[in-house]
């Protein structure tokens, strides 16, 4: 049995080779040639999966993605060619909401306001926009969700309409699929009218596809707003409208740019692979299940201990300690300014930042050990593992 996996695809080499001959390959090129003779193939969000690709597919019976989105795979095509896929719901919802709690806090430290006096606006309430809102929950920060699909189909949370949220939202924040059809296509969800209602001071995050922001829109209203002729508008992008090219006039614009990474802790990816063998032994029929946690190697800093009750600035040291946007944030714009727009090297060097990612943890790889009055309880809640002492 042959399978082929997109090279960056941690652990999946030592899993998948338990189960056939493993060939590995950067997924982003990767091409229908590729397929000839190969049983099942374990892709990223980088490998586009339609008619195309799958031309010389003579014995593929099964596609995995250990991604949560699942716009690169043309689902209908493979049913119609009776091959089996599965996704990874979830895997890296963890990682995109401390992605944007990150962005957040040190946002808060360099334009000098506090994160308990924001308002959130959650666009897109699945699993890393609900992972989102139970973290600000736990630090009691307020938020409202919009997600027109989850409250026709009864979800019992309250649901806000965009205009609220443009109204009454500090931060808002893009948490939904790509999607160009249907009664709520979010394509260019966010453009010049978008942008135009917003407040004054707002900042926008996105986490979820490029395109949902119109980019051209968004360089245009941060341009007048450092112009100082437009409201003030502050952006962070971790996925870009025409990725792995970025646009270099947008790019010094951005407070925070990170070559989509946002859900790149090793957890979510180790959930990710897991999740795709799982479901590949449970195809081929077979028992063995391998969890996430078993491959994890112990964080370097594992350990915590608070001496009082935790306030805004120990928060801060805590989270930084696992992730610091401007660590992506610096390297992405050394490596993007030495390439040119357009060029080859520009999306290499994109690809590589991702592929040489390092080994970037959940806040659950630290133990903070602390007294029950000291907070503990919030920080549990906020994703760490606590060590309560009497
Ligand atoms: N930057 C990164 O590293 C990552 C990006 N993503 C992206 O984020 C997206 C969201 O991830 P998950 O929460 O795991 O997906 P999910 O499928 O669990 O949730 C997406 C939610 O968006 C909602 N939605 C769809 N259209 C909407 C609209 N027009 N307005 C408001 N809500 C709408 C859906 O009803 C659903 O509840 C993924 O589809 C993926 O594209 C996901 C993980 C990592
Ligand atoms: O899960 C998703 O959806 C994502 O966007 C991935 O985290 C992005 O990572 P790659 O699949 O592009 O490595």
């Amino acid at each position: 049995m042959k399978i082929l996996i997109d090279e960056n695809m941690p652990y999946a080499e030592a899993l998948f080779s338990q189960l056939g001959e493993v060939i590995s390959k950067p997924g982003r090129t990767m091409t229908a040639e590729d397929l000839v003779d190969i049983d099942a193939l374990m892709i990223r969000s980088v490998t586009k999966v339609n008619e195309a690709l799958l031309t010389k597919a003579n014995k593929l019976k099964f596609v995995g993605t250990a991604t949560a989105g699942q716009d690169h795979v043309n689902e209908a095509t493979l049913a119609a060619k009776g091959i089996a896929f599965t996704a990874a719901p979830g895997c890296n919802k963890v990682g995109v909401a401390e992605y944007v709690l990150s962005s957040l806090m040190v946002l808060g430290q360099q334009q000098g306001f506090s994160i308990f006096d924001k308002k959130v606006g959650i666009i897109g309430a699945g699993n890393v926009g609900s992972y989102l809102a139970q973290c600000l929950e736990a630090l009691g920060i307020p938020y409202l969700l919009n997600d027109p699909i989850k409250q026709q189909q009864g979800d019992s949370r309250t649901f806000h309409s965009l205009d609220d949220i443009r109204l009454q939202c500090d931060v808002i924040t893009m948490h939904t699929p790509i999607t160009r059809d249907g009664e709520y296509p979010t394509h260019h969800l966010v453009d010049d009218t978008f942008l135009a209602d917003l407040q004054s001071g707002a900042i926008l995050i996105n986490a979820a596809r490029g395109p949902v922001v119109d980019n051209l829109a968004l360089k245009r209203a941060l341009q007048q707003s450092q112009s100082g002729e437009g409201k003030k508008l502050t952006a962070v992008l971790d996925v870009f409208e025409h990725e792995p090219q970025v646009d270099l006039e947008l790019l010094p614009l951005l407070a925070f740019a990170t070559p989509h990474v946002a859900g790149y802790g090793l957890e979510g990816k180790a959930r990710g692979t897991t999740m795709v063998y799982n479901s590949y032994c449970q195809f081929l029929g077979l028992e063995q299940q391998v969890t996430a946690a078993s491959l994890l190697p112990i964080a370097p800093v594992p350990q915590v201990s608070l001496s009082q009750e935790w306030d805004e600035s120990t928060l801060f040291s805590l989270t930084q300690i696992v992730y610091d946007v401007r660590r992506d944030d610096g390297l992405f714009r050394r490596e993007m300014g030495q390439t040119a727009e357009g060029s080859p090297e520009m999306a290499t060097a994109f690809d590589r930042m991702r592929k040489n990612y390092w080994d970037r943890r959940e806040y659950s790889a630290i133990t903070v050990a602390g007294e029950a009055h000291f907070g503990v309880e919030s920080l549990a809640k906020l994703g760490f593992t606590v060590e309560e002492r009497p």
